[in-house]
């Protein structure tokens, strides 16, 4: 569809489609006015494609590492400490050696091969032998052509140990409205859910191929004879949190809650050295993390366009809710937005953030160090402060008010 800008709206939600059109420079598209705002940053893919997600967070640890910062230490293994959130992950076929050499020293895994650029679930297989992903790329070669490049894939090392509960996997779709990347202004929805695969998990090689044990789309889900309507197969995540509670205690449930804002946050940071933080723009991005069996989570993907059809009575209400207090926060009291004073005037009280909490302000998290802290952080290593309101460095020692 093409749009034009100069037509007569403020607030725009439109698909990625359109915003592409939009801030394509070769479109004959009037600038955008400071009283008109829309849902998508204009690279938003940076994040969001599957390939340049892991692509930037592996540059920032890099950077973060070349610069000394102590958020880049490794341990005994070569792993980082606090930086290790995305299973391993090569792009197909551009690292086909890599991903062969890393294939041979653990063989016994299973990796899990999905096109860079799609969503639910399509194009996705697992794979446990050399084999599959030769015939994958022998199959491949007679396809492509100039006109019709190979589609990129990304081949992810398989959380093969994933937290169940009742038997099944699942994982989390958590909501994240990112107002600003420079300065980086996120908040967390606290109304986010488990999805559930409808058929148990048996972590057996001859199961590979039973993707209603292994993927937790609920559009790939619902097709399933096992699928349940009335719940859908979702879970809220406060009945989650109580669920750990119960069976791994609270400061462990705790701590894994920060650490999933912590993983938010660098992905948002390694995200935003490359995105153009255009004024206009604001996106809710819809975050899925899996939780192994050791509660740790993991950065699967992050979608530009979360689905916001309902498949219950409850998810109807919440995306109800997400889009009201979305809407409070971008275009606060109904006033004609102006970019000028972006989002700024009430967007952190109460009232307006509904069920959102901020999980990130970089401006507020400079101004609340002090500087005899900033200046000992230095001195550990110039770390870089990443800083909550409460003066605690988030995800580590303090559980972030985002999920209380
Ligand atoms: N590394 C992994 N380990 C275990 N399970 C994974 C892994 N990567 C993906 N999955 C499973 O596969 C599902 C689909 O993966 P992913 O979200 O990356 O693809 P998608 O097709 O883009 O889905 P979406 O519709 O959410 O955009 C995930 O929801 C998860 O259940």
């Amino acid at each position: 569809m093409t749009v034009n800008p100069d037509e007569d709206w403020n607030f725009y939600w439109a698909s990625v489609t359109t915003v592409r059109s939009i801030f394509n420079p070769s479109n004959d598209h009037p600038r955008l006015t400071d009283n008109q705002v829309i849902n998508h940053f204009p690279n938003h893919y940076e994040l969001t494609r599957k390939d340049l997600m892991v692509k930037n967070i592996k540059r920032y640890r890099r950077e973060l590492e070349k610069d000394g910062n102590l958020l880049a230490e490794k341990d005994d293994y070569g792993s980082y400490k606090y930086l290790d959130f995305i299973p391993v992950t090569y792009m197909m076929p551009a690292d086909y050696n890599l991903f062969a050499d890393d294939f041979r020293r653990d063989p016994n895994h299973t990796w899990i091969m999905k096109p860079a650029g799609r969503a639910q679930g399509k194009g996705i297989f697992l794979i446990n032998k050399m084999s599959q992903i030769k015939k994958w790329s022998r199959d491949g070669k007679s396809v492509p052509s100039a006109a019709q490049p190979r589609e990129t894939y990304v081949i992810s090392k398989y959380i093969d140990n994933p937290l169940l509960i009742g038997g099944k996997k699942f994982d989390l779709r958590l909501y994240v409205l990112v107002t600003s990347f420079k300065p980086l202004k996120c908040y967390l929805y606290r109304l986010g859910f488990g999805r559930f695969c409808t058929v148990k998990y048996i972590p057996s090689t001859n199961d590979i191929d039973n993707m209603f044990v292994h993927l937790t789309n609920v559009s790939y889900q619902k097709q399933s004879e096992d699928y349940n309507s009335i719940h859908g197969g979702k879970w809220s995540i406060d009945n989650l949190r109580l669920y750990l509670e119960g069976t791994r205690g609270k400061k462990l449930t705790d701590r894994l809650f920060d650490e999933i804002s912590w993983i938010i946050v660098h992905s948002l940071r390694a995200a935003a050295a490359v995105i153009t933080s255009d004024r206009h723009c604001f996106e809710c991005y819809g975050y899925d993390i899996i939780i192994d069996d050791n509660l740790k989570p993991w950065l699967i993907e992050v979608n530009a366009s979360p689905s916001l059809t309902s498949t219950t009575a409850n998810d109807r209400i919440m995306k109800f809710k997400l889009i009201n207090d979305i809407l409070n926060i971008v275009v606060p009291n109904g006033d004609i937005p102006d970019i000028r004073t972006k989002f700024s005037n009430s967007s952190s009280s109460p009232e307006v953030l509904g069920n959102f909490d901020v999980l990130y302000d970089e401006d507020q998290a400079l101004c609340e160090l002090n500087d005899k802290d900033f200046r000992e952080q230095k001195a550990r290593g110039g770390i870089v402060p990443l800083i909550s309101k409460t003066g605690m460095p988030f995800g580590k020692t303090k559980q972030s008010s985002a999920w209380r």
